[in-house]
């Protein structure tokens, strides 16, 4: 079949919805507060999509044919699809209206947010991103039916405003390989056996877009591209031929609008075969990770009646593009002969913040390298007018393109001789420590920790004061001198707390850290940050990535003041904190001009200098934070021991330098153990915490079975919800762990940092951390130490 709506020559898959100031933050914050109502903030949030679609026009994305797309969010764009599939879990099903099983905005934050024991919906990393989603609970008892209109009612808001817009959903292959089993479901359930019966929701939605006038509607189907969904290829292949059928052929071109497949983050391969023989209309490449299609004869008759859009803009990261290069990917994304082969970003922009423009502080050099998503957009456009109209009518930005790489290669700081050659003269030993049992017992005659030694992760609560405190900082209203003794206050004040409690290894807290990436950024060369480049992160929170632009090296201590300040205030050990290398670049915009692993390697030298420094001042402890190193993980399998390897490298460079009796500890806040068990033994560090009481502590059979010879500190406390957790239930989990594995490895701690949690919570809850590890260690026959 052949489309029959035009379709614009470039588009963006999708645009920040937080806001250039964070609007839609503060506005859903403060109706959360009680402060606003839900009207004030659906008014926000309809100015904010009036803002974008005016900016977008500005940039020159076409008002008449869909290139703007209508793919708002107040939370997550998961749960948006859930709720528009009625699919929300059993215990909110109060919230729901009686008459359409929809959610107001109350209901909807309360199924993202939690209540009391009714726990939310479980958080996850989004693909290879930051960006984290909510996981839909499915099970063969879910009812499906069409509960919310919200999307329609958006891209009607933008037709009445003379925009016709490309209402962009999450594809139902996506949704279903994303969702988990209820915990109801039997063995051998996969979500993914009820497509059925989401494909029929999702065809009552396209009607009704059809029906308010949009011609193009945006499926979005990452999961496509990965191996790691936990659907195995072959399922996924059937769910889309089969989603597609009844979605593009069943569904007949006149009861739908066009069906455009977004496939970001990835390759298609074999799914781009079954999406080209369907009668889908469109499917969008993502050319930045993916390599140009080779297809088949078929793959390429069947393309000749669609649109292929080639995603050559980095959605994911902020360098400006070699336009000349993507350009040429175009002109042979061209030669596979579909009916139109138009230019997109490779993902949504939401990766991205919103204007380089508004950055005043960023050196204008820097910013002549940089695109951010409104930077984006023009790029799109002007490789969309040079791939209708030929190269020469972007001739000037081509070459202005072309001169901000050169001057980007050539700039002073990008490449430092000193960093390269120390990076080169490494040898093997830098990366490893001596055996574990010798560390181990050097350590355990430094710092004689009772059995189940108990501490937290490194974070204390981020109070308004402490923001407040560093925003007069920042604001030049504070002294450098008051600001610093306002942090030491709440150093002691922390100090007090854990002694108090009876806490064995102390923290510091990071008051002083307005992110745990983003502060090393500032305080090392070779990065630069932003002051209003936010990027979401989850529901309201955002972070403001740092960018890697050059060379890294380390000019000064960065923690040694606070953590040998926190030292002299008690006699229990205090553990320093950093954040590692792979954390430091997966939360970054990093340099594209060299390998991640070379630029790792000059991370950890500098941590590594950080952590010799530690120990020089009497550190016994330092923890290495590493919670994004699944996040890296590439999505095909065939790739993963390539990255793990230079990932394990660049922790070990940083933390191998040290004493036998220092120990090292890192974090990983998820639950994923088992899958990168191999990658975790390598790390070779002493105590490794991560994130298990969701989990209930399953985790730890998966390491027992592994053998695994060092000690762990599973989170006995999940510090994403205010929930307080009684002393019965952690010494249950406890009680748990000791069974499944030697108490001698044992440590007790919450899941992650308790930067987001109010004291009120964590007085409590660690009170009864340390009263349940009393418990327990009385009930161990042979004490540990
Ligand atoms: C552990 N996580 C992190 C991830 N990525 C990071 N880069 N950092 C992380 O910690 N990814 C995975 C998870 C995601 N989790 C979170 C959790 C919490 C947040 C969060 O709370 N973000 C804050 C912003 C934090 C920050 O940068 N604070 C700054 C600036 C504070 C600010 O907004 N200042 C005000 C003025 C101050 C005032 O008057 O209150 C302003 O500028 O307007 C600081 O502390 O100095 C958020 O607000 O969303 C993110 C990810
Ligand atoms: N040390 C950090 C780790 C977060 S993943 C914290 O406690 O916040
Ligand atoms: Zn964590």
């Amino acid at each position: 079949m052949t489309h029959t709506h035009p379709f614009p020559a470039g588009i963006v898959l999708g645009y920040p919805r937080i806001g250039p100031r964070r609007e839609l933050k503060k506005a859903i914050e403060s109706f959360w507060a009680g402060r606003s109502t839900a009207d004030e903030v659906e008014a926000t949030a309809a100015d904010l999509r009036r803002r974008t679609r005016t900016r977008l026009a500005e940039l020159g994305l076409s008002t008449t044919l869909p290139a703007i797309p209508s793919a708002f969010s107040f939370y997550d764009q998961v749960l948006d699809a859930a709720v528009v599939l009625g699919a929300v879990p059993e215990r909110f099903a109060d919230l729901r209206d009686p008459a359409t099983g929809g959610l107001d905005l109350a209901g909807y934050s309360t199924v993202a947010r939690g209540r009391g024991d009714d726990l939310p919906l479980e958080m996850t990393k989004w693909f290879d991103s930051n960006y984290h989603y909510l996981v839909p609970e499915i099970g063969p008892a879910t009812t499906f039916s069409y509960s919310s209109d919200r999307p329609v009612r958006e891209f009607a808001e933008a037709l009445a405003d003379g925009v016709l817009t490309r209402p962009v959903i999450v594809g139902p292959v996506t949704f279903l390989a994303l969702a988990k089993a209820t915990e109801d479901a039997p063995e051998d359930f996969a979500p993914i056996d009820r497509l059925d019966d989401v494909l029929a929701v999702y065809a009552d939605l396209l009607r009704a877009f059809k029906a308010a006038g949009a011609t193009w509607v945006q499926l979005d189907e990452p999961a496509l591209v990965s191996d790691s969904t936990g659907v195995d290829t072959d399922r996924l292949l059937a769910a889309t031929e089969r989603a597609y059928q009844v979605l593009a052929t069943e569904l007949t071109a006149d009861e739908r609008p066009a069906l455009l497949v977004a496939a970001p983050y990835g390759e298609l391969r074999g799914a781009l075969d079954v999406l080209a023989a369907s009668d889908v209309d469109g499917i969008a490449l993502d050319l930045v990770r993916g390599r140009l299609p080779e297809a088949s004869p078929a793959t390429r008759t069947a393309l000749a009646g669609k649109v292929l859009v080639g995603g050559v803009i980095d959605g994911h990261n902020i360098w400006r593009a070699d336009l000349d290069a993507a350009l040429t990917t175009l002109e042979r994304l061209e030669g596979l002969g579909a009916g139109q082969t138009a230019v997109g970003t490779s993902t949504s922009l939401f990766h991205v913040p919103h204007d380089v423009q508004d950055e005043p502080d960023l050196d204008d050099t820097l910013k002549s390298w940089l695109a951010f998503a409104d930077q984006k957009v023009a790029e799109v456009v002007t490789l969309a007018t040079g791939l209708t109209e030929g190269r020469e009518a972007v001739h000037a930005e081509l070459l202005a393109a072309a001169d901000a790489r050169r001057s980007r290669a050539e700039a002073a700081g990008v490449v430092r001789p000193e960093v390269r050659d120390r990076a080169a003269g490494l040898d093997d030993a830098a990366f490893h420590r001596g055996p574990y049992d010798d560390r181990r017992e050097a350590q355990q005659s430094r710092l004689h920790l009772p059995p189940l030694p108990t501490t937290t992760i490194g974070s204390f609560p981020q109070t308004p004061e402490i923001r407040k405190a560093r925003a007069a900082f920042t604001a030049g209203e504070l002294t450098a001198e008051q600001y610093d003794e306002a942090m030491k206050a709440e150093i002691r004040g922390v100090v007090e707390l854990q002694e108090r409690i009876g806490l064995d290894v102390l923290v510091h807290g990071e008051p002083e850290r307005n992110d745990m990436v983003q502060y090393f950024a500032e305080n090392l060369d070779g990065f630069a940050v932003t002051r209003n480049g936010w990027v979401q992160s989850y529901g309201s929170r955002c972070t403001r990535p740092s960018i890697l632009w050059g060379d890294v090296s380390r000019p000064a201590p960065i923690t040694v003041g606070w953590t040998g300040y926190t030292q002299s205030l008690t006699s229990k050990p205090v553990k320093g904190m950093l954040t590692g290398p792979v954390t430091i670049l997966a939360w970054s915009f990093v340099r594209d001009d060299q390998p991640l692993a070379d630029t790792a390697n000059q991370v950890a030298l500098a941590l590594r200098d950080e952590i010799a420094d530690l120990e020089a001042a009497g550190i016994a402890i330092v923890q290495v934070d590493e919670p994004a190193l699944r996040e890296l993980l590439p999505l095909r399998a065939e790739d993963h021991d390539a990255y793990l390897d230079w990932s394990v490298r660049s922790f070990r460079l940083a933390t191998s330098g040290v004493r036998p009796d220092t120990q090292i500890h890192t974090h990983l806040c998820y639950s994923e153990f088992g899958e990168i068990m191999g990658a975790i033994d390598g790390l070779d560090a002493d105590v490794t915490s991560i994130e298990a009481a969701r989990s209930k502590m399953e985790i730890l059979a998966d390491i027992a079975a592994a053998g695994y010879p060092r000690q762990v500190g599973p989170g006995v406390w999940d510090i994403h919800s205010p929930r307080v957790p009684s002393e019965a239930e952690v010494t249950g989990l406890l009680s748990t762990a000791v069974r499944d594995i030697d108490p001698a490895q044992l440590w007790v701690n919450p899941d992650c940092g308790l930067k987001t949690r109010r004291y009120a919570e964590v007085t409590p809850s660690l009170e009864h951390m340390v009263a349940a590890t009393g418990t327990v260690r009385a009930g161990l026959a042979v004490p540990s130490a």
